[in-house]
Order: C-alpha cells, then structure tokens, then sequence
C-alpha cells in the first residue's frame, strides 16, 4: 500500500494555522482530505472555524498532541486506515503549544502508522510581529528547528527590516528549511504540499535525541481559561473590555479567541487576539436551532479565571445595560 502523506502543520499560538489549513482545503478541496486538529483549550474553537469540506475532521482537545493526548492521535490515525476508507492526505494542526518533536516520534516509532503513513513535510507558521516575543518559549523554538517550510506570516503588520531581522533569527534555528514570506498565509499550495521535504537524516543531525524519550513539559505558569456561558453579548461593553484585557494582561495574554453571540446580529462573532492585537468579525450566521452559545479560551500566563469569567459575563446586554443605569 502506497503511504498517506502527512503534512503536520505547526507555528507558535495565533501565528496563522488555521488560516493556512483553511487556504489549503478550500483552495484544493477536502474531499479524501482528513485533517486533525489538536486544540489547547478544551472547547474546541479551531475545530468550529474550519471550513468544512475535509472528508474527515477530528479534533483532539484534552491537551497538547505532544503529551497529554498523543496516544489518541495513534489511535485516531489508526482509526482513518482500518475505517476502509482511502484518504489522500492528512493534515495535522498542532496547538500552539506544541513540542513537534514527538508527533514527528509517532510517525518513525509506532509500526501502524509507519506502515500507513510517511510525514511529508512539517510545515511551520510563524507570526512576523509576535516572533521575538514568541521565541522565548522553548516551544515555538522547536516548532522553528524542526520545520521543513516556514511561512514567515502577519508581513502587513511588520516593515521590511523588521522581516528581515525576524528571517535571520530563524536561519539562527533553522538553516535549512524554505522560508516564504505570506500574508494570511497566502502561499502556492505546491510550497506546502506533496513537497516530500520531511528529511529524519537532518532532523537527526539537529536533534540525535529526537526518537529517545521525549517527555514534554509545558513551562508551568502558562494556563488555559474556557468560559462558556449563554445570552446575548453588548458589541460596545465588549469591545471596550476585551481593549482594557489586551492592554492591561496583553504580554501575558498569548492568545485569546472566542464565538460570541452578539446581540442583534444573526452571524456569530468571531474574535482572535494575540498579546495587544486584536481582530474580530462576523462569521456564519447562528443555524436555525443552533444553541446561541459565547465560547472562549484565553492562553497565557497568571490568568484569574473568576476575574475573566467576570469581565465577559459583564458584557452581556442586559447586565451592561443595569451598569449604565
Ligand atoms: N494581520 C494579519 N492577521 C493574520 C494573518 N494571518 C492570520 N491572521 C489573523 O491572526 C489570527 C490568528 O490566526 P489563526 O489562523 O487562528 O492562528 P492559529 O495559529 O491557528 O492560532 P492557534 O491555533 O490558536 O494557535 C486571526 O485573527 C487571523 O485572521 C496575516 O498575515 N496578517
């Protein structure tokens, strides 16, 4: 049987990964695509704002593919083969936090997965405005050092010296890999894809420990919020709250994102923040019958999860509206 290729796409938290994966299925189609989504937080965002035409998309959000839930990747690729199904091609998302280095093991030591699949190419997103606040983190490090292609990504947020510098820093980790310089990860699709650049001789060469007992530890400050609640949420108490976050909390804020169910808007809002950058927009519009429910997960450092519950839970309409009463 000829092996599946498997792209695994990596990049620190926020950098653009779901962008590219949503490039990549909408530009080439899903179909015999199955794709895995391996979320920090438990509420699985990523896995709701992924365009849906892949064949198959599973996520796995109980912690980190490198750790906490690399066994069930194992068994959820083991699960795609014996299904019957043929796929042409997996594609992995890692969360953000992610040390690639044993998902790469799996693919070299488990005898399933060597026998169905061959790693094609880790493919790294890097956020060119957050790079040299990122780096300091061991993992987005190691998501640098081991990437076959890296997307220099965000190359509106930042001027020409700055991706320069940001492009010598990586050559400092990584000399090897192609770089490509995209904004919203706008890259050909042959750059990412059947590229066969996945090279274990090199990576060796980089990390001889890579197939030795890779145990990861995430650094012990960095937590994860999910707040879920319902009602709908004041536009204006919201933005104001989430602009206060960003620039009190925003360098111990590595990532925020969320759906809120905005009062008098049919789509559901879609937020993203990384550190102070704050973007938001309406996505699909709230199916017939569909729970109108505001989900989000905050990343970073010393959160006070009753303090955020707080602060959200503020912004819903009525509980603004009794504020400025
Ligand atoms: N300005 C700008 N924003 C971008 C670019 N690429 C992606 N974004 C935005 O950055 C935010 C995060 O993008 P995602 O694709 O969700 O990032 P991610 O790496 O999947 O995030 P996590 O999975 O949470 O780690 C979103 O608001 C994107 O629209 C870009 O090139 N320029």
């Amino acid at each position: 049987m000829v092996p599946i290729p498997v792209t695994v796409l990596t990049g620190f938290l926020g950098a653009g990964k779901t962008t590219l994966l949503n490039r990549v299925l909408s530009e080439r189609g899903g179909a015999n695509t199955a794709v895995i989504v391996n979320e920090y937080g438990e509420l699985g965002i990523d896995g709701q704002l992924v365009t849906e035409t892949a064949e198959a998309v599973v996520e796995l959000n109980n912690g980190c593919l490198c750790c906490a839930v690399r066994g069930d990747l194992i068994e959820t690729l083991g699960a795609l083969v014996a299904d019957g199904r043929r796929f042409d091609r997996v594609i992995i998302e890692t969360s953000g936090l992610a040390d690639p280095a044993p998902v790469i093991q799996s693919f070299i030591l488990d005898d399933t997965l060597r026998a169905s699949f061959a790693l094609d190419a880790i493919v790294t997103v890097v956020d060119a405005r957050h790079l040299s606040l990122q780096i300091e983190h061991d993992e987005a490090r190691e998501q640098i050092a081991f990437a076959d292609v890296i997307l220099l990504n965000k190359t509106d947020l930042e001027p020409p010296d700055s991706l320069d510098a940001a492009e010598r820093r990586i050559r400092l980790l990584n000399p090897l890999s192609r770089i490509h310089r995209t904004r919203d990860c706008a890259v050909p699709l042959a750059s990412v894809l059947d590229i066969r650049a996945f090279d274990l001789k090199n990576l060796l060469r980089l990390d001889p420990d890579l197939l030795g007992d890779h145990e990861h530890e995430h650094a012990e400050d960095i937590g994860c919020v999910a707040i879920q609640f319902d009602g709908a949420i004041s536009a204006d108490a919201v933005n104001r709250w989430l602009n206060r976050l960003m620039q009190d909390r925003g360098r111990d804020l590595l990532r925020l994102k969320g759906i809120l169910h905005i009062e008098g808007e049919s789509r559901r809002f879609v937020f993203h923040g990384v550190h102070m950058t704050l973007d938001g927009r309406p996505g699909r519009p709230w199916l017939a019958g569909e729970e109108r429910t505001n989900q989000v997960v905050l990343i970073g450092r010393d959160l006070d999860a009753e303090v955020l519950r707080a602060g959200f839970t503020s912004c819903l309409a009525e509980a603004a509206l009794h504020a400025a009463e």
